[in-house]
């Protein structure tokens, strides 16, 4: 039975929302706590059959429940929902919040989705944290992205070209935050042990968007030594971040959870962001913690210790992380120079392909669509196992600048594409692994009558294998907000493009390789001695390698099949 908690929803003025679910299983809407003094009315329009526990044994039709909740505390009937259900649930509260839970069994193909067209004020915050160089630098072209997508300059104003329009949306105050003044401030923090990489920022075009508390930086780097960055240099700046942190998630009304992003090959992104893990781990336990963490390149490699951190890194965040996005270098790398023509790409170049594909992932948080994803929707749909919580991310199209306007694909291109391995942000080839789920993030103009079509072709062409405990269920999401290209950047501007989160076991194929590089190294003991002069036990080296092998032996479990 999986459970979809909806969460702390914070409503102001009138809200509505829309679940539309088609099961052909069970629908168990457990409880809704409603706090504050929120009106509520559930209005259910009924293909199917309902059963109502509590009062009415079985009813078809259309019912409606009218209740205005004075009371803290507020326990829905248990509704068991069979068949096709559309419902909508309407709040409207002064300043109330609601929190709905609903528990889901599904029998067969079961997609749930939530929209929540609002007139009123419905805040979900994310809060990003930017580790180490690598995840300062991609979050500055995240910001950057993130600013041209919703209006703002550099300074964290609405242009005026966007003040006039009716940009009455208010879904990004999930990611910024406003000041009286009407300045939009990001729900985020950079950090790095040392000042270079953050200092950038302080000077750069985006100086104004932050407020200084928000940028963090320390003396010393982590030396490309997991250990320093956990231990002994990360640990003297800990308190310092976990304090900022507390500011940022103190200004949200209902945090959503974290995206943290960092590499898996440098000192700080690996050991300080573990550091970090932990202390979120203890204090915002039941929040979601999801990270985008790039897979070192040879190509682009920095330090030779890479294997070391990133396996140390992957074992220690392993029981504090929901999900993991995880963006190999290489294959960005490649992306560039085949798809947009870039010789020699630069970390400038990766890093802006990443943010579109971010930017993607995110729209739905950020832009209110026709079939909404929220961050907890998606790590329900893309998690079976706790532990199987790396998803392969691909995206398409990728085109060139040169040739926007000459290119404009269908949605069953970029649909197809979106499958091909070249289109996949980690070097693996997912026909030879087996689909554990699949989410298709639509952008721009795509219509669900178009996708359908795209993805009924897809299954028909029975080349994607998926494994035979789950349905091959497909969860899509729809903004109807076009991706923006940042002036001058490779990518061209396209009118639709979708980016695909999927659960495949090839990606076993990636720690493959590094546990391999890992051992080579660690047969020898090579530069092992450096970590151990940081604090470490030896012994947790070969606690990570064991717990990376049994990463590798998970995927195969998961895909083998399934004796009767
Ligand atoms: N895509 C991308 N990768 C980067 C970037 N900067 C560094 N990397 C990669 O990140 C890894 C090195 O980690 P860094 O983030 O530079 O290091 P750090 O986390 O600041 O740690 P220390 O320097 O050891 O304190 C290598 O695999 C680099 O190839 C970047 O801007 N974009």
């Amino acid at each position: 039975m999986s459970v979809f908690n909806c969460g702390f929803l914070s409503v102001k003025g009138s809200v509505d929302f829309n679940l539309c679910c088609s099961s052909e299983g069970v629908l168990t809407l457990t409880s809704a706590v409603l706090r504050g003094s929120v009106d509520f009315n559930l209005l259910l329009f009924l293909r199917g059959v309902l059963t109502l526990t509590s009062a009415v044994p079985q009813r078809e039709g259309s019912v409606d429940f009218n209740s205005a909740v004075p009371q803290r505390m507020f326990d829905l009937p248990l509704l068991f929902l069979r068949g096709s259900v559309d419902f909508n649930l309407c709040c409207s509260s002064e300043e109330g919040s609601v929190d709905f839970n609903f528990c889901c069994s599904s029998e067969g193909v079961f997609d749930f989705n939530l929209c929540c067209s609002s007139e009123g004020v419905l805040t979900r915050e994310c809060v990003s944290l930017n580790v180490g160089q690598a995840g300062v630098q991609i979050g500055n072209s995240s910001w950057e992205l993130y600013c041209l997508e919703h209006g703002l300059q550099p300074n964290g104003f609405m242009s005026e070209q966007s003040c006039c329009s009716s940009l009455d949306d208010i879904s990004f105050s999930t990611f910024f935050s406003e000041t009286p003044a009407g300045k939009r401030v990001p729900r985020g923090i950079m950090v790095d042990l040392e000042p270079t990489v953050v200092d950038q920022v302080r000077t750069g075009t985006y100086r104004q968007l932050f407020h200084p508390d928000q940028l963090i930086s320390g003396k010393e780097d982590a030396a490309n030594n997991y250990a320093r960055g956990h231990n002994t240099v990360g640990t003297a700046a800990l308190d310092r971040v976990m304090d900022r942190i507390r500011i940022q998630t103190e200004d949200c009304a209902a945090l959503q959870g974290f995206l943290i992003f960092h590499s898996f090959g440098g000192g700080t992104g690996s050991g300080f962001t573990s550091l970090l893990m932990e202390n979120l781990g203890d204090e915002y336990g039941k929040k979601t913690k999801i990270q985008l963490a790039i897979y070192p390149s040879p190509r682009l490699s920095t330090a030779i210790v890479e294997p070391y951190n990133s396996i140390l890194t992957t074992h220690t965040n392993m029981e504090y992380s929901d999900c993991a996005f995880i963006m190999d270098n290489e294959a960005l790398y490649d992306i560039c120079a085949r798809n947009l023509n870039v010789q020699s790409p630069s970390y400038a170049s990766l890093n802006r392909l990443m943010a579109q594909q971010v930017s993607n992932i995110t729209a739905s948080l950020r832009f209110s669509g026709a079939l909404n994803v929220n961050l907890t929707d998606l790590q329900t749909n893309l998690v079976p196992f706790p532990r199987i919580h790396f998803p392969l991310t691909s995206m398409a199209p990728v085109l060139p600048a040169v040739k926007a306007y000459h290119e404009q694909l269908t949605v069953a291109d970029i649909t197809n594409a979106v499958f091909q391995p070249g289109s996949h942000m980690v070097k693996c080839d997912p026909r030879r692994g087996k689909y554990m789920s699949c989410c298709l993030l639509y952008r721009g103009d795509v219509v669900p009558k178009q996708v359908n079509a795209a993805v009924a072709s897809i299954k028909a062409k029975r080349t994607l294998n998926f494994v035979d405990w789950c349905p091959t269920g497909f969860k899509v999401g729809i903004t109807y907000e076009p991706p923006t290209v940042v002036p001058g950047g490779d990518l061209a501007k396209v009118q639709r493009a979708v980016s695909m989160l999927s659960n495949n076991t090839a990606v076993a194929e990636a720690w493959n390789r590094l546990n391999r590089k890992f051992d080579k190294m660690y047969a020898k003991r090579a530069f092992v001695h450096w970590y151990v002069g940081e604090g470490m036990e030896e012994c947790e080296f070969a606690e990570a390698r064991e717990d990376l092998a049994a990463l590798e032996k998970d995927y195969e479990e998961v895909g083998g099949d399934t004796l009767e």
